[in-house]
């Protein structure tokens, strides 16, 4: 009989935790062992099928993670910053391997989930899908091609509810574009221009976030020279993408040691 990882679902009432809760419980490659909420959550205590307005699962919320944690060989998290952080450091003495979709990590905080790395296989993307990911090295193998004539600049728009911006997404088609050109993205990266900005100044990254509705994820590319513009375009439309991808990470991950890992790892581009 062939071996099913034991899977953890953190953030398990939130859009990208739902999505989760269905594709490890529908799937024959791994199983649920547990759902994780936030203390003081009304979902914490109920069973998690029902709580999602299904069938029972047989699987309880639980405000408790290194418990639910001590039972599982992956744990994937998509929450909060704070969250994730302490989540790497149960997991890591859990020896799960921790899936990380969460966005809007400061470098500090990515800083700080290398001593769990020492422990336990961590893979973190700010987009699990293959699309995107395969988008990435399209941008770097374009922006590689192109020199400074052309003009850089990444735009997104998510649904109203997103907190982070630029989002996870856009930032890895930024540093991908940035490492087309050989440049720190740190040294010509242009967030958030309002007001006299002055002219764009030759070389930069722009990024331009659009929020509203239900949009779940879209991102363009946009090199834009005098006389043409190439646009790369990626456009989500049902969150199972990243849920798909987290799992396959979740899988991969049970035969690496510890450290950091992406999903260019998992997919192998
Ligand atoms: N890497 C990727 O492919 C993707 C990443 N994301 C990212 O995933 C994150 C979550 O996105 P959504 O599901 O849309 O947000 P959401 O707000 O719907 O869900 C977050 C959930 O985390 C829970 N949570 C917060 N603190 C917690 C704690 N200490 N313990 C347990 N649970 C806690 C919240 O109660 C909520 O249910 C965001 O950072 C988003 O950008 C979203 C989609 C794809
Ligand atoms: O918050 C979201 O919804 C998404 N977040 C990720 C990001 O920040 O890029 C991935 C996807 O675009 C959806």
């Amino acid at each position: 009989m062939t071996f099913k990882p034991g899977i953890v679902v953190t953030g398990a009432s939130g859009r990208m935790g739902q999505m989760l809760i269905r594709t490890v419980s529908d799937s024959d490659k791994a199983h649920l062992v547990g759902a994780v909420e936030r203390a003081g959550h009304s979902w914490v205590g109920r069973d998690v099928g029902e709580a999602m307005g299904g069938a029972p699962l047989g699987v309880t919320v639980t405000d408790q993670p290194l418990e639910a944690f001590a039972q599982a060989q992956a744990v994937i998290d998509f929450t909060t910053p704070d969250a994730t952080l302490e989540f790497a450091a149960l997991a890591a003495q859990a020896r799960a391997v921790h899936v990380i979709g969460t966005t809007g990590m400061t470098e500090a905080q990515i800083a700080r989930l290398e001593p769990a790395a020492r422990h336990a296989a961590i893979i973190r993307a700010g987009n699990m899908s293959l699309g995107v990911n395969l988008l990435v090295q399209l941008t770097k193998r374009v922006a590689a091609a192109l020199d400074e004539d052309f003009d850089i600049e990444v735009i997104e728009a998510h649904h109203r509810h997103k907190v982070d911006a630029p989002s996870g997404t856009a930032l890895m088609l930024g540093e991908a574009a940035a490492e087309g050109r050989g440049v720190a993205l740190s040294e010509v990266a242009d967030r958030g221009r309002d007001g006299i900005t002055g002219a764009r100044e030759r070389g930069h990254i722009g990024f331009s976030a659009i929020r509203g509705g239900d949009i779940v994820g879209e991102h363009d590319v946009l090199f834009a020279a005098d006389g043409e513009r190439i646009v790369l375009r990626h456009v989500a439309t049902d969150r199972a993408i990243f849920a798909r991808g987290a799992l396959k990470a979740a899988l991969w991950g049970q035969g690496q040691g510890p450290g950091q890992y992406d999903m260019v790892d998992v997919l192998g581009l």
